[in-house]
């Protein structure tokens, strides 16, 4: 099991939600973060509310829009300037938008690359990196859709593909850096609520009783409880490539069939 004492983390989304379960974890584990998210105000209260509760400079926070490669390249370094290393790297940034649907493939998609690729170059042997940890968060919505959010469930699919096939490329090359993703059902945050947003949903505000009923099937879950899955995620040295379902009744790794199930047709 990896050791977080003195690692460096950083979380993206980290002002609220899940980012600050996921910063708040890694501190009380011994950790230090870099909380970047585009919400300044609510960041820079976080930072403060951190490093008196864990610590003074154990926490600094970096206003960044995860679709801006230049926001994104110009905070890793600082964060390099000012922690001389990155160990653990969390993609979590991630909206609901399927009116202004290239918002959202840029942030929860594009920005998970960036993410992804930033701390890569840093963290990878080859280039005389330490290896490290990258934590990709997905949801349950990349495992099988949510009708109601097609453009969504589409990134989300995506940060599973794009997890899984850097994990395997990373295992060919011997980057010595292991890559996961996060699959959560509902959590009790603030964008749940976004399924029942005309703004955020648009054309598929109808179905809002389907994601309603989605809802009984996948009670929510708390941020407390996804927080010890990220935290089993950077911790197992054994885990990359590692697809980590979460709903209320329980906790997996996910099993992908090696084979494609198929029902064979006569073309
Ligand atoms: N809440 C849920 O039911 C589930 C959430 N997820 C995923 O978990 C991640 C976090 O979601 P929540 O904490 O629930 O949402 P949230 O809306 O509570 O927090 C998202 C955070 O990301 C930040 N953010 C948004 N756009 C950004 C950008 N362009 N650059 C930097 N930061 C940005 C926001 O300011 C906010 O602090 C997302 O990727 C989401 O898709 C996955 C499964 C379920
Ligand atoms: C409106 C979106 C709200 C929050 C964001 C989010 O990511 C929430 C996701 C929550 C649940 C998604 C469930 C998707 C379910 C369907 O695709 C199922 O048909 C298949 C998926 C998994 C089955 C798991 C199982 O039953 O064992």
């Amino acid at each position: 099991m990896m050791a977080l004492q003195g690692k460096v983390a950083v979380v993206t989304g980290a002002a609220q939600g899940l980012g600050k379960g996921f910063a708040e974890i890694l501190l009380q584990n011994g950790a230090k973060v870099a909380l970047l998210d585009i919400n300044e105000k609510a960041g820079k209260e976080l930072e403060t509310q951190f490093n008196e509760a864990y610590g003074a400079d154990r926490t600094h926070f970096y206003p960044v829009d995860v679709s801006s490669d230049q926001q994104f390249k110009d905070a890793f370094q600082k964060i390099l300037s000012k922690f001389g290393q990155v160990d653990i790297f969390c993609n979590n940034a991630g909206i609901i938008n399927e009116k202004q649907w290239e918002k959202t493939v840029s942030i929860n998609l594009c920005g998970v690359v960036r993410g992804t690729y930033l701390a890569l170059e840093h963290m990878k042997k080859e280039n005389g990196g330490q290896g490290g940890v990258i934590v990709n968060v997905a949801s349950l919505a990349g495992l099988g859709p949510l009708a109601q959010t097609p453009i969504y469930t589409a990134t989300k699919f995506g940060v599973v593909g794009f997890t899984r096939a850097l994990a395997l490329a990373s295992e060919v090359a011997n980057y010595g850096v292991r890559i996961n993703a996060m699959c959560p059902a509902f959590v009790r945050t603030p964008l749940i609520d976004s399924f029942n947003s005309e703004e955020q949903i648009g054309q598929f505000m109808g179905l809002a009783d389907f994601t309603r009923s989605l809802m009984e099937k996948f009670p929510s879950l708390e941020v407390e409880e996804v927080s010890k899955g990220l935290l089993l995620l950077v911790k197992d040295d054994s885990l990359n490539g590692a697809c980590l379902a979460m709903m209320r009744d329980g906790a997996g790794l996910v099993s992908f069939p090696k084979e494609i199930p198929k029902t064979p047709v006569a073309l």
